[in-house]
Formats: structure tokens, C-alpha cells, sequence
């Protein structure tokens, strides 16, 4: 564990290469960097790529003549912790959007659909270092939920808004996803939980949205093509939520 005050001027981190000025204000973040790529290449015009120390690929470029950026995360709360509080507080990000996929819990929701996490729950402890006297309810940005529901909406693409979990576990060999879906909660997921706590922290932005890319529930998976798709619309949301904020 480290304090974060950095002592000289040299702006790359130990995990991001970048220099100040390198990334845009607004970065979608998935937790894959070959999606990263793969989305720089097919959305983004006069792309450069900013990182590829741990292999973790990061891009700027624009859409739709805003600049914007996309980075990969890793998986789970510690990877996404690390990368979102470089960005963050070295490199000035403001809106951090992460553009990822989930496993539904809840029995209505289809594959392919876009979750848009108001809130996340979480079994992860990344809170405990704020020393919070009681439980943390980590939340998204209301501008930028707001701007991507609608987006969703004008777009004609199905979605939902609600609570998600971000859990620690991928695999497990107890059903505690049925815990959560009683409270309501839609989806599974690894990031959100610490994203959301460290913008919160800093006083800047961040949104979870995901595409349902297999059901919890009846173990339902999307083919590659449908895959393809449902994040096809997830991008356009989110990269057309870049622009608008
Ligand atoms: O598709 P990404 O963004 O990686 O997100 C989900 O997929 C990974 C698990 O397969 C975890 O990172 C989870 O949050
Ligand atoms: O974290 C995740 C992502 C997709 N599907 C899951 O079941 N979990």
C-alpha cells in the first residue's frame, strides 16, 4: 500500500505510461484491454495509444470530434482501484465510464440487454480504507445516468437502471447470487463497487454499463455474433453519453 504524493515531475506511473495531456477528461474503461483496442479502432478517429505496460492498453482519440479515451482495467476491485485512481489523480480524468458485461440474476432480464448500475453492492472490503463508521452505498454519477439512459431510450436499445453487485468471486460453489437477487439486485459484475468510491472520493464522475452477456440464472450464455451486437449498442450508449456530458 502506498500514500499517493508523487515526487518528481515525471508523469508516468508505475502502471501507465502516459504523460499529463495524453489522456481526454472522459475514458471508457472495460475490464479487457484487447476490448479496449478493439474499440479504439472501430470508434475512435486519429487514435494513439498511450499505454501497453502490463499489456493493459490505453487509447486517445475522438468521437464525433470530442476527444475521449479508453483504457482497460484488469478484473476486479483492486485492478480497477489501481488504474482509476492513476487516471484520476495523475493524469486530471473528470468521467470515467466503464463499459462492461455482467451475469444477470435477476429471471426478466434477456441476453444482450444494457445495465446501467445506479448503485453497487458489493462483498469485495475496498471500502474499508476510508474507515467509514458504517456501510458504504456507492453510487453512479447522476448526469451521466441520466445522459446514457436517455441516450439508450432515443436509441431504441432495451435497458435497465438499477443495482448490480460488484463481487470478488467469479467462481463460487454457493448460490449467493440468489442473497442479492432477493434484494432486488440486477446483475453480476467485478468493478463498479471500487470505481464508484474512488470518484466519490475525488469528486469526480463515473458510470457502470454493462451488456448481459450470460444469465446467472438459467446459465444462458450469448453466441459470439449476439455478443457482438449487445456490445455494439453498450459502446454506442456510452461513447454517445462522452459527448453529450
Ligand atoms: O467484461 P469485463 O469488463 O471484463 O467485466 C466482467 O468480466 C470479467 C469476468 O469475466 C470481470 O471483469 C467482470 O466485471
Ligand atoms: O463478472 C461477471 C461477468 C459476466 N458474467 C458473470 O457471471 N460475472
Amino acid at each position: 500500500m502506498r500514500h499517493e504524493k508523487r515526487g518528481n515531475l515525471k508523469m508516468a506511473t508505475p502502471h501507465n505510461a502516459a504523460n499529463m495531456g495524453d489522456i481526454a477528461e472522459t475514458v471508457l474503461l472495460p475490464g479487457d484491454p484487447l476490448r479496449a483496442k478493439v474499440i479504439a479502432e472501430t470508434y475512435l478517429e486519429d487514435i494513439t495509444q498511450f499505454n501497453s505496460v502490463r499489456n493493459m492498453f490505453g487509447y486517445t482519440g475522438t468521437y464525433k470530434g470530442k476527444k475521449v479515451s479508453v483504457m482497460g482495467t484488469g478484473m476486479g476491485c483492486a485492478s480497477i482501484g489501481i488504474y482509476s485512481h492513476e487516471l484520476i489523480h495523475f493524469y486530471g480524468v473528470k468521467n470515467l465510464i466503464r463499459v462492461g458485461s455482467c451475469g444477470s440474476i435477476a429471471k426478466d432480464i434477456k441476453l444482450g440487454e444494457i445495465i446501467m448500475a445506479q448503485g453497487a453492492c458489493t462483498d469485495s472490503n475496498y471500502a474499508h480504507q476510508y474507515q467509514l463508521p458504517g456501510t458504504m452505498c456507492a453510487i453512479a454519477d447522476y448526469e451521466l445516468l441520466k445522459t446514457a439512459q436517455e441516450t439508450a431510450a432515443e436509441f431504441g436499445y432495451p435497458y435497465r437502471v438499477g443495482n448490480i453487485l460488484s463481487s470478488d468471486i467469479f467462481y463460487t460453489e454457493t448460490p449467493e447470487w440468489q442473497q442479492w437477487a432477493k434484494m432486488g439486485v440486477l446483475s453480476i459484475e467485478m468493478e463498479s463497487f471500487a470505481l464508484y468510491c474512488n470518484v466519490a472520493r475525488a469528486g469526480v464522475k463515473a458510470l457502470g454499463i454493462f451488456t448481459v452477456s450470460d444469465s446467472i440464472v438459467n446459465g444462458e450464455e450469448l453466441d459470439a455474433e449476439a455478443r457482438q451486437n449487445g456490445f455494439t449498442n453498450m459502446m454506442q450508449v456510452a461513447l454517445e453519453t462522452a459527448v453529450r456530458i
